[in-house]
């Protein structure tokens, strides 16, 4: 089945749209979204804006120039961009053409912060010396230096960081409305990762792509044992200390809501929803093993598989089924296979003259 054959009642007609910026911000369920991304544009041939050489981001933590691209010079404009990169629209447009549709992803940042505390561990030098995270927000200006910034972004603000934003900025009222009115004017759609389905539902709609194009598995989650439980007190103080990423946390969630009322309405959407989880457990019944539960990094048999791994936390990846005929088996295999990999593996067809990535 084409892009886009499998559209919604009353859903603008046209072509599935196929470039697509997408603002792949951090410990907020982005590889599942950035898989997704990967999958459509080597199934329909598109062109992916790489990082060049050994790179595996597109100059993170510094602000985006176009020149972290691969192939820019000879190839000036490409389908898709979807790796981390700081947000810096000049550049960005550089790279992408001007129907470029622009999305992005956010996280309640009490639950991004305890995912980076954890995976960010032992780089950033304000989570390093902080025995847990109930420590850390108890007294965060004991282990958090501004002067240390381009490791600590991960430690305060990390998504107003990610989309080009002053994380250290003071929370003041026209500066947040002015800096959420930017983003608002420059992206399309803002996914929301405890909403994820709902989310993918409207990101489909405005694609216009079709149902197995939005299916996902959840990628890049960590085992039980590395998440920490948070007292009350800890949220409170992770919602203050982030408090520029509660503010567009707050807002893009009321505005994802907004959008689904008025253009599906609840009920469209319960059903739209069914539809998108029937078919993620579908495939999880023919692809996965083990009945589709996430495994550790050492139970994964092919390497290809086994996601890269941080911190303290254990990343998890999936083994596929035994026994797939090699059709199947390549469908599967695109839905399970972690970031690392599948950029080089995009990155090799796209520039099969060039040594290929290595995978740390
Ligand atoms: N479908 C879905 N729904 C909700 N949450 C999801 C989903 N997929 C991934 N995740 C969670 O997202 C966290 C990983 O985020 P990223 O992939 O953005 O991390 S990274 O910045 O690319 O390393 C990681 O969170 P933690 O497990 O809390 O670390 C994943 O569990």
């Amino acid at each position: 089945m084409g892009p886009g054959t499998l559209l919604f009642g009353g859903q603008a007609e046209g072509p599935p749209v196929t470039n697509i910026m997408f603002l792949k911000t951090h410990k907020t369920a982005s590889s599942t979204v950035l898989n997704i991304l990967y999958r459509f544009a080597e199934i329909h041939n598109l062109s992916v804006a790489l990082p060049a050489g050994w790179r595996v981001h597109l100059g993170y933590p510094w602000l985006f120039l176009a020149r972290y691209v691969e192939g820019v010079g000879s190839q000036q404009q490409f389908n898709i961009m979807c790796n981390h990169l700081r947000f810096n629209l000049p550049e960005v447009r550089k790279v992408m053409p001007n129907d470029t549709f622009y999305f992005s992803i956010l996280r309640n940042p009490v639950f991004q912060l305890e995912s980076s505390f954890i995976y960010y561990k032992t780089y950033a030098p304000a989570f390093r010396g902080a025995p847990s995270l109930d420590a850390f927000l108890a007294s965060p200006r004991t282990f958090y230096n501004d002067s240390q910034l381009l490791r600590n972004v991960y430690a305060k603000n990390n998504m107003w960081f990610d989309f080009g934003f002053d994380p250290n900025a003071p929370v003041e009222e026209g500066y947040v409305r002015a800096r959420i009115a930017e983003v608002e004017r420059r992206f399309q759609l803002v996914l929301i990762a405890e909403h994820l389905d709902e989310s993918l539902v409207l990101l489909r709609r405005r694609l216009r792509w079709a149902l197995d194009d939005v299916v996902a598995f959840r990628l890049n989650s960590r085992s039980a044992r590395s998440v920490t439980r948070l007292a009350p007190e800890t949220r409170q103080r992770a919602r203050r200390w982030c408090a520029l990423d509660w503010r567009l946390y707050q807002h893009f969630n009321r505005s994802l809501w907004g959008q689904l009322r008025a253009e599906l309405g609840p009920r469209r959407l319960r059903g739209e929803v069914a539809r998108l989880r029937a078919r993620r457990r579908e495939l999880a019944a023919l692809c996965l093993q083990d009945a589709g539960a996430p495994q550790n990094r050492t139970e994964i048999r092919d390497p290809g598989l086994r996601p890269y791994q941080s911190g303290a936390a254990d990343i998890l990846g999936y083994n596929l089924r035994p026994g797939l005929d090699i059709q199947t088996r390549r469908v599967c295999q695109r839905l399970v296979t972690p970031e690392l990999q599948y950029m080089a593996h995009l990155y090799s067809l796209q520039f099969p003259e060039k040594p290929p990535k290595s995978i740390p």
